[in-house]
């Protein structure tokens, strides 16, 4: 059987669900797995854009025979060399040995890197700008380094208005529905699409913005990413744009404040609990409490990116902060976030570390983060005479959260 879906006019989505894979790239949690779309045009000339996965290698190749239909296969466009796409791109070329493979130069260099197995005579190199005509469809071709690799192409069909987007707008999680006008999005997959772009996309904010500055000069009816939905609906092509301005300028969603925390015996939860009650009694609405060990990171970076404000708190553990703690001030900052204010609460209770190394990543390790003052670094246990000093925290923390401006305004 056959797994396709024609969006239009000859344009084809081919789309397997990965149930099996319990992480993505190894690191991130999928527990509700990950789709790999690819895409195929049935013009004068025949062209798959982008394979799919080595775990639904069988699958790819039944959509595309069956939607060659006994037909030569032309042209073999790679957006990118990374394997959960291009791991199935050697067994298409062997089916079909005359196939034109498009790429950037750099994008065949991988290819032989990762196959050992050149095929000098089929590539056809492209730059940004390059159009390849099918026949009803004209493909131009738009460089987007580092969305998320180096050698990243986009595909934009003039004649239909569809941007095949590579990594970009893609998500997490195994579709039913085939557009994200047909699910509640927000409801059940905005969650997935932002962990996705924060986690795989979100250290290349600036490339980010460039190809979505690109895109603004051109006319969009359909956004088609390797992962997840396709965007077909002005309403839901604004909607995934305007989230992705904010996630790729580094500017929150929301007014609200994350706290993540570490605890090995309690006093720490218990000192952010009282904090977020504090808040909550000041008015800051939709407080947001993660203990970093038991939550993978990727879920809170996520949240990190979405929310205005963080709290940091965590124990010192043999003279360094708690490792869970490290580990996800660590992926944030390799994930270069950015632009937020963060109030840090440490806690010791012979040698403090904690609390010099979460004050380093919000200066120095974090771009453009202000360290709200004051901070704390509690000795063991609260004791009642830290009142004032908390309640002072949740003072500043929540005239700060109100003077925020609309982060609409700031995109
Ligand atoms: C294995 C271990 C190592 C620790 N190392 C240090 C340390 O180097 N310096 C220090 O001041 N406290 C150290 N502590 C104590 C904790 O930081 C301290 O008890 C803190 O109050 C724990 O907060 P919590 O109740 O939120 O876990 C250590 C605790 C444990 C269990």
């Amino acid at each position: 059987m056959y797994l396709v879906e024609e969006l239009k006019n000859g344009v084809y989505w081919m789309g397997c669900n990965d149930f099996t894979s319990a992480m993505f790239e190894r690191i991130f949690p999928i527990p509700e797995g990950v789709t790999y779309n690819s895409y195929f045009f049935d013009d004068e000339k025949t062209c798959v854009i982008d394979a799919m996965d080595k775990s639904c290698r069988d699958e790819f190749l039944e959509d595309v025979e069956h939607l060659l239909h006994g037909r030569k296969l032309d042209y073999f466009v790679i957006q990118h060399m990374e394997p959960d796409h291009a791991s199935s791109a050697l067994a298409l070329i062997e089916k079909y040995p005359d196939v034109k493979i498009v790429g950037q130069p750099q994008t065949f260099k991988l290819f032989e890197q990762f196959y050992r197995h050149p095929y000098p005579d089929n590539y056809l190199p492209v730059k940004e700008g390059n159009q390849l005509c099918l026949g009803k469809h004209t493909l131009q071709f738009i460089k987007a380094p580092m969305v998320h690799w180096p050698e990243v192409i986009m595909t934009y069909d003039l004649t239909d208005h569809m941007l095949f987007s590579a990594d970009a707008f893609g998500m997490f999680g195994t579709v039913g529905n085939i557009y994200a006008d047909q699910v509640d999005f927000e409801e059940n997959y905005l969650e997935s699409a932002r962990r996705y772009y924060v986690n795989i996309v979100g250290k290349y904010g600036p490339q980010v913005v460039r190809v979505l500055q690109k895109a603004a000069n051109m006319p969009l009816d359909f956004i088609c990413p390797l992962h997840g939905v396709v965007y077909r609906t002005p309403d839901t092509i604004k909607y995934i744009i305007d989230k992705h301005l904010h996630w790729a300028k580094y500017v929150p969603e929301k007014k609200g404040v994350v706290i993540a925390f570490a605890s090995i015996y309690g006093d720490t939860a218990r000192a952010v609990s009282i904090l977020a009650n504090k808040l909550s009694r000041r008015g800051v609405k939709d407080v947001r409490l993660y203990d970093v060990s038991k939550n993978h990171s990727s879920y809170i970076t996520a949240k990190a990116w979405e929310y205005s404000h963080m709290v940091i708190a965590a124990p010192t553990y043999n003279l360094n902060l708690f490792l869970p703690m490290e580990s996800f001030l660590h992926d944030l900052q390799t994930l270069m976030f950015q632009n937020r204010t963060i109030a840090v609460m440490a806690n010791h209770s012979w040698a403090s570390a904690a609390y010099k190394t979460m004050v380093d990543y919000v200066e120095n390790q974090f771009k453009c983060c202000e360290l709200l003052d004051p901070s704390m670094d509690i000795k063991s246990s609260l004791r009642d005479d830290d009142e004032g000093l908390l309640d002072e925290m949740a003072d500043k923390i929540a005239e700060s959260v109100k003077a925020y401006p609309d982060p609409d305004t700031l995109i």
